[in-house]
């Protein structure tokens, strides 16, 4: 299912944040957005999750549009926003508890494993690392039953070291935890190492400037490092956004 962005625009309190958005985002893709800082990225997911409304436009899963809060993603916002009185274990399965749902607890037992995160189930997120901490807001966000994610800046807290480590292991993640993610980032880097597709966006009020297919046979370091030329493109291309 196609998500399907038309001409969106938004103006909170009469601040122009959006003009004239349109974008597609195909199934089973992963897709970056890249913008200067405060151009309304976190207000665009914002928008797809049903927290805010567009003044102009639609938005679209499908040929359903989206009017409202729902439940079609899973959205992991800028802050890991893990519940400090509760564990690993409670945190990761909020989402089941607050709707009543039965846990697989084998399911949640295998991801702790993949994750890493198996002997850390019990810890409270204050005894957790940054880097463990991000994980766990991961691990919930893909427990979570919904089609789509939605990621705003999973990694920005973290050292460039963790940072590189854990972009390894999202692609190192097996098919069947891939879905359509939507990911925020400020990273040129990070952004096409990760993405079959990079939006970018100009400053406020934020329209497509640009969408970057990427399609590499192999994607590791070594292709990565040989993307500086696009790197640059991007990186001036925000520049001049500015
Ligand atoms: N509820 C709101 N009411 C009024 N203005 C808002 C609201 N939410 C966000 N804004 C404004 O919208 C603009 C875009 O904010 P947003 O957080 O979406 O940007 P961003 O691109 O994600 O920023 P950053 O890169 O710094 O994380 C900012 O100028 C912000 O002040």
């Amino acid at each position: 299912m196609t998500i399907t962005l038309e001409h969106v625009g938004l103006t909170l309190d009469d601040l122009e944040i959006l003009r004239d958005v349109t974008a597609t985002i195909a199934d089973n893709s992963f897709v970056s957005l890249i913008a200067p800082s405060g151009a309304g990225k976190s207000t665009l997911l914002k928008l797809l999750t049903g927290l805010l409304t567009p003044t102009t436009g639609t938005l679209q899963v499908a040929d359903t549009p989206i009017t409202g809060l729902n439940t079609t993603f899973s959205y992991l916002p800028q802050t890991d926003m893990l519940l400090p009185w509760y564990d690993v274990d409670q945190n990761i399965t909020l989402y089941q508890r607050i709707n009543h749902q039965p846990i697989d607890q084998q399911r949640v037992t295998d991801l702790l494993t993949l994750f890493g995160l198996v002997d850390y189930r019990h810890f409270l997120p204050h005894q957790l690392s940054g880097g463990m901490r991000q994980r766990v807001a991961l691990l919930r966000t893909m427990l979570n039953p919904a089609d789509y994610r939605l990621l705003d800046e999973p990694f920005g807290a973290l050292d460039a070291m963790t940072r590189g480590l854990m972009q390894d292991w999202l692609l190192s993640l097996p098919a069947a935890l891939q879905k359509t993610t939507l990911l925020v980032t400020h990273d040129i880097e990070e952004a096409i190492y990760l993405s079959d597709r990079i939006l970018v966006l100009s400053a406020r009020p934020a329209h497509v400037m640009r969408d970057i297919p990427l399609t590499p046979t192999t994607r590791d370091r070594q292709w990565l490092a040989t993307q500086a030329p696009l790197k640059a493109e991007i990186y001036e291309l925000l520049r001049g956004a500015e």
